[in-house]
């Protein structure tokens, strides 16, 4: 029996894309407004050619939002956005920026590349970057580096910075294994909510909107579809004889055999009490009745036991084709007046007019 991608998961992630698509946007807008004003001061102060690299960062993260309005490709904007970062970062280092301050917006960068990254991604980034730093501290003489550090600011500098690192990995694997609880919960309730408890198949209410899932697939593209609405046989018979407990794994039984018995794409569902709904895609009613008249004979044939008791089952089954039915509610009325009509035959059988047989499952005519 198939089921649906877990829709807890989805939604967790289309709430954090369009989270992180908002902040994306928000950090760009941001920072080209930082990059406008700093840039401007710097202008100002006679540092011509400072104001100008920075301006030209404004240009890179406009292309990078222009390139994501045109493709719509997160992982790009999100990957642009953390080079760009990272490259003003180096520039603001080997610079000094004004007054050798540039190292401090360093700082900006650990919590951003946790939270836009993976750890193992955002950790290995930040070690590259503190690779670069190092150089650019260690040889000042390098090409494009005009930047001079004491000592004492190096280490002063490194020890809080990898502090800070520190500090936003373990809030950010916190953050996500948190996360990845409320998911499992949401998805542990979500099951819940579609499933019956005691045979594990999906319950009255998941089925009503299969069904109505089914029946907008069938209205849109004409694809048939059958049901089979089951019901064991003098079950009362089976509680009142054998108990409530012998009854319990009688529905187990069964739910289990007609697990094995449906396709992927088949939903069997518990429809109430000892009453089985088996929604057949892409099903005409003679194949559906072929199920059903298979299932009838299995079931015949299986022992179901309880405590070393063989309990005598048999099952009740009304079959019908969404293409004899206007409705969906026409459709299972019909199912149900085939099913009284099996048990008002004697039960043990299938309708409409399957002609019984002890040695095999043969369908004698569809509707
Ligand atoms: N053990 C158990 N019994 C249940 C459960 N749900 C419903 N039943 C029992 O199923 C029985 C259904 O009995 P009836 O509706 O009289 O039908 P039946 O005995 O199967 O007779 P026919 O349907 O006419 O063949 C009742 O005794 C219910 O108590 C359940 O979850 N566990």
């Amino acid at each position: 029996m198939s089921q649906p991608a877990s829709s807890g998961q989805r939604a967790a992630g289309e709430r954090e894309d369009a989270q992180v698509a908002r902040l994306l946007t928000w950090l760009s807008a941001t920072a080209i407004g930082f990059l406008i004003g700093i840039g401007a001061k710097a202008w100002f102060a006679g540092h011509t050619t400072h104001a100008w690299v920075l301006w030209c960062f404004i240009g890179l993260i406009g292309l990078n939002m222009l390139n994501f309005a045109r493709t719509g490709n997160r992982v790009r904007q999100k990957g642009g956005l953390i080079v760009i970062v990272g490259l003003l970062f180096t520039y603001l280092i080997a610079s000094g920026g004004e007054s050798n301050t540039g190292p401090l917006w360093f700082y900006v960068f650990p919590p951003l590349l946790f939270y836009l990254t993976d750890l193992k991604t955002g950790t290995a980034v930040l070690l590259f970057c503190y690779l670069v730093a190092v150089v650019v501290f260690q040889f000042p003489d390098l090409p494009l580096v005009a930047a001079e550090y004491t000592t004492d600011f190096k280490i002063r500098f490194f020890a809080t910075l990898t502090f800070e690192s520190i500090f936003c990995f373990v809030l950010e694997a916190g953050r996500l294994k948190a996360r990845n609880e409320l998911v499992a919960l949401a998805e542990a309730h979500e099951h819940a909510a579609r499933t019956d408890e005691l045979t594990g198949l999906s319950n009255r209410r998941d089925m009503h909107n299969r069904l109505a899932t089914e029946f907008s697939r069938y209205q849109r593209s004409g694809h048939h579809f059958s049901i089979a609405l089951i019901d064991l046989d003098l079950f009362k018979n089976i509680n009142d004889r054998f108990g409530h407990d012998a009854g319990d794994e009688v529905l187990r039984e069964f739910a289990a055999l007609v697990k094995t018995l449906i396709r992927q794409t088949d939903v069997a569902a518990r429809w109430g009490g000892e009453e089985f709904l088996v929604l057949l895609p892409d099903t005409s009613v003679l194949q559906a009745l072929a199920f059903a008249e298979r299932l009838r004979f299995e079931v015949a044939g299986k022992t179901f036991g309880f405590r070393s008791e063989a309990l005598p089952v048999t099952i009740s089954a009304g079959v019908c084709s969404i293409a004899k039915a206007g409705s969906l509610d026409d459709l299972l009325k019909q199912a149900d007046v085939n099913l009284y009509s099996a048990k008002e035959s004697g039960r043990n059988r299938v309708a409409p007019r399957v002609r019984r047989q002890e040695t095999g499952p043969t369908v004698a005519s569809g509707r």
